[in-house]
């Protein structure tokens, strides 16, 4: 559904930011983004909602190049920035003006979310917190019912309880026709929502995989005493022990730990690159 190819870009001519990148969504997915700051995922999630143009490549949702921003794009993908201002208009008004781009807006279904995030219709945006305006642009972004929803860092500034709201209404109105795409840092928050990991670093992809394909070629394991380091690829000491990501020989099933993934990939790139992609890397290599 979303096809990005040899795409390059900068905000800056001197300072590229993309060159060359290729990755592609599919429908039916829920993708994690994770990244350090500044790797590049918030300009990449503009870029796949046609709010920046590619200086080279493509980016392309069914088949049209995003940056054209025809209607057939717009009124499929619904995008929620990490930064954003709310006008000062009560909710009600808000979706009286917005909704129409969306043919497929769920009225009914967003009231619903207004009383699960305890919000009135009739409460004016310029009155809400910052974790209340985000829950509104959630609710009303699962309410449009787009194929793609782009969330850059939707859970940043939500309390405690609201995290698990978000996830559990994510996985109440996801269906198999959409695809999301959801940045963070707090990969906790996302436990077992997503599907497939994209790590970014240094402008590159370097981990696109899906949790099933991670889980069945790396084990996450806290090490007893006796237990062998060397294997490892990347440890990490807590006050439980030492964890470690080690190579799964025995097909044995551990439960995918998205922090520890991040660092083993951050931290042994050629390593993992030989894990996921041996093919690629014994030809680059050869
Ligand atoms: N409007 C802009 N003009 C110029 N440079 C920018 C602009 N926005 C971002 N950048 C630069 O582009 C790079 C990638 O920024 P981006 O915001 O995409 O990263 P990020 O991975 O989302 O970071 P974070 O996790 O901190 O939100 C950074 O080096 C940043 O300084």
């Amino acid at each position: 559904m979303l096809n990005i190819q040899n795409l390059s870009f900068g905000y800056t001519r001197r300072k590229p930011i993309f060159e060359n990148l290729s990755l592609t969504l599919k429908q039916g997915n829920i993708y994690g983004l994770l990244g350090k700051n500044g790797a590049g995922k918030s300009s990449l999630l503009r870029l796949i909602g046609g709010l920046l143009f590619p200086t080279e490549g493509s980016c392309q949702f069914n088949g049209i190049a995003t940056r054209t921003r025809s209607v057939a794009v717009l009124q499929n993908i619904y995008f929620l920035p990490e930064e954003f201002h709310t006008p000062d208009i009560s909710i009600a008004e808000f979706v009286n003006i917005n909704s129409p781009f969306y043919p497929k807006f769920n009225h009914e279904q967003f009231a619903n979310y207004l009383k699960e995030f305890q919000l009135s219709a009739t409460d004016k945006l310029s009155k809400l917190s910052y974790g209340q305006k985000k829950k509104v642009l959630i609710g009303f972004g699962l309410a449009t019912n787009v194929q793609l929803l782009i969330l850059d860092e939707p859970t940043n500034g939500l309390d405690i309880p609201s995290k698990s709201q978000f996830r559990k209404l994510i996985a109440s109105s996801f269906t198999d026709e959409q695809t999301i795409i959801i940045s963070t840092h707090q990969v906790r928050d996302l436990d077992g929502l997503i599907d497939n990991i994209i790590i970014l670093d240094e402008s590159t992809i370097l981990l696109n995989n899906s949790i099933e394909e991670i889980g069945e070629r790396l084990s996450f394991k806290l090490l007893a005493g006796s237990d062998s380091h060397h294997e490892a690829i990347y440890t990490e000491q807590t006050l439980k022990g030492t964890m470690a990501v080690m190579p799964n020989h025995t097909q044995e099933s551990t439960k995918v730990d998205l922090e520890l993934l991040f660092n083993a990939v951050i931290h042994n790139r050629e390593l993992l690159k030989e894990i996921f992609y041996p093919k690629s890397f014994n030809t680059q290599h050869a």
